[in-house]
């Protein structure tokens, strides 16, 4: 695989470099445009800060969100370009398309050492078709604007899209130094994470990350599931859960994965229950076999997470990914506060991975350097420790 530093000892003065970047990152639920956490701007800057240095015109793109294929201004990344201004001590240059236009335009008017921001990638159906002519269509406009592509959006090398996967087939690529360091990290926990190993598993992309668990089960020794994971396996085991993030067509799945984990997967025994998903909304912490059905479960609870912790303390290797419960809102905060707590105090090795699980270890004021590993990605780092050929590291190395 070639990095980056190849491409910097090549040279790269006035010449056009794609930069694929994970720029997915959360906002204020009450200040819209307010970015939440910059991490994963932060992230990125050590490469575009030396390609910009070296005098590259450099071309950034990313997805925010999950638009759908078409320009929505609630994800747009104009924000962002802002704040990437901000934190490169001068401005990004922000294109209001990804390949029309406006993006030809400015990508052709960069001077050397200039940063452009492409608008948000799923924009376009192309980006993330199944459509292998769709996507390569999509793929040949990203390529046109620039000679060559380095991908540091670790956060999405588990995606099979365009701007993933189909763009370096096109141009010469490269690994960017984010990229690389995580690979490096998890490469580590992959092949010899020291027993006992824990998986804490939590957030809101249920069906992407049931997916992951089957395949994980047999390598791990527990995995403790919270957050909107949880409540279709406690379907699964028969009780109701009232308004509950719950996938309907995943509780047979998730039925079959409890029978085979034989007790290693470990659910939450009590938690926060709301009449509605908001901060102000009354709450009650009910046993997680009795939640009402006018109520919805926005955080674990306190014996939940005294039983999690006690099998986190007793870990050598641990990979965290998705918070606990609604932690952007204080009344459901306490269970992330408190898997992440006892996450910092193990004898051992903790990986951490997720666009908001990173996000609420910042916000929430958790030492981060307690942590042995703060993964940009979530969805990424779990494919990877799973074993899976991820898409985009795939396509970096051909
Ligand atoms: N019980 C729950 N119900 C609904 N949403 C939840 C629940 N618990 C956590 N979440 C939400 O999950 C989101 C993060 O999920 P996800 O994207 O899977 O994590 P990550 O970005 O760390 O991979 C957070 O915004 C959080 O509010
Ligand atoms: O936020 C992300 O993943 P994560 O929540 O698993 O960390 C990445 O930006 C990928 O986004 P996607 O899961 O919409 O493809």
């Amino acid at each position: 695989m070639k990095t980056l530093d190849d491409l910097l000892g090549e040279g790269v003065s006035g010449r056009r470099v794609l930069v694929r970047a994970d720029l997915n990152v959360p906002f204020d639920k009450n200040e819209p445009g307010r970015i939440s956490d910059d991490g994963r701007i932060r992230a990125v800057l050590p490469t575009l800060i030396a390609l910009r240095d070296a005098g590259a015109r450099v071309i950034v793109c990313s997805h925010l969100g999950r638009p759908k294929g078409a320009p929505d201004p609630k994800f747009t990344l104009a924000p962002v370009a802002t704040r990437l201004g901000e934190l490169l001590g001068g401005p990004a240059v922000f294109a209001s398309d990804t390949v029309g236009p406006s993006a030809s335009q400015a990508a052709a008017a960069l001077g050397d050492g200039q940063v452009l921001l492409l608008e948000n990638l799923r924009f376009n159906a192309g980006e993330t078709s199944k459509d292998d002519a769709e996507r390569g269509a999509f793929a040949d406009e990203l390529a046109a604007l620039a000679e060559f592509y380095v991908d540091d959006a670790f956060g999405a090398v588990h995606r099979k899209h365009a701007s993933v996967y189909d763009v370096p087939a096109r141009l010469p690529h490269y690994a960017g130094g984010l990229v690389i360091k995580e690979v490096e990290v998890l490469r580590r926990v992959t092949e010899s994470p020291e027993q006992p190993y824990v998986v804490v598993l939590g957030g809101s992309k249920v069906s992407d990350k049931l997916a992951v668990i089957k395949a994980l089960l047999p390598k791990v020794d527990k995995l403790l599931v919270g957050g909107g994971m949880c409540f279709t396996f406690l379907k699964a085991q028969g009780h109701e859960v009232g308004k509950s993030l719950l996938e309907e067509e995943m509780i047979g799945t998730c039925a079959d994965l409890l029978a085979q984990a034989a007790g290693r997967i470990v659910l939450p025994v009590d938690v926060v229950a709301a009449t509605a998903f908001a901060a102000d909304a009354e709450h009650s912490t009910v046993a997680a076999s009795a939640i009402p059905a006018d109520r919805l479960g926005l955080d674990i609870g306190p014996e939940s997470v005294a039983l999690f912790a006690d099998t986190i303390g007793s870990a050598k290797t641990v990979f965290w990914n998705g918070p606990m419960g609604v932690f952007e809102l204080a009344p459901f905060a306490a269970g992330t506060r408190g898997v992440a707590e006892a996450i910092t105090k193990i004898d051992g090795f903790s990986v951490v991975g997720g666009g908001d699980s990173a996000a609420a270890v910042r916000t929430l004021g958790i030492d981060e350097s307690a942590f042995g590993h703060i993964s940009t990605g979530g969805g990424a780092s779990l494919e990877y420790l799973e074993g899976k050929t991820l898409p985009g590291l795939a396509a970096l190395e051909s």
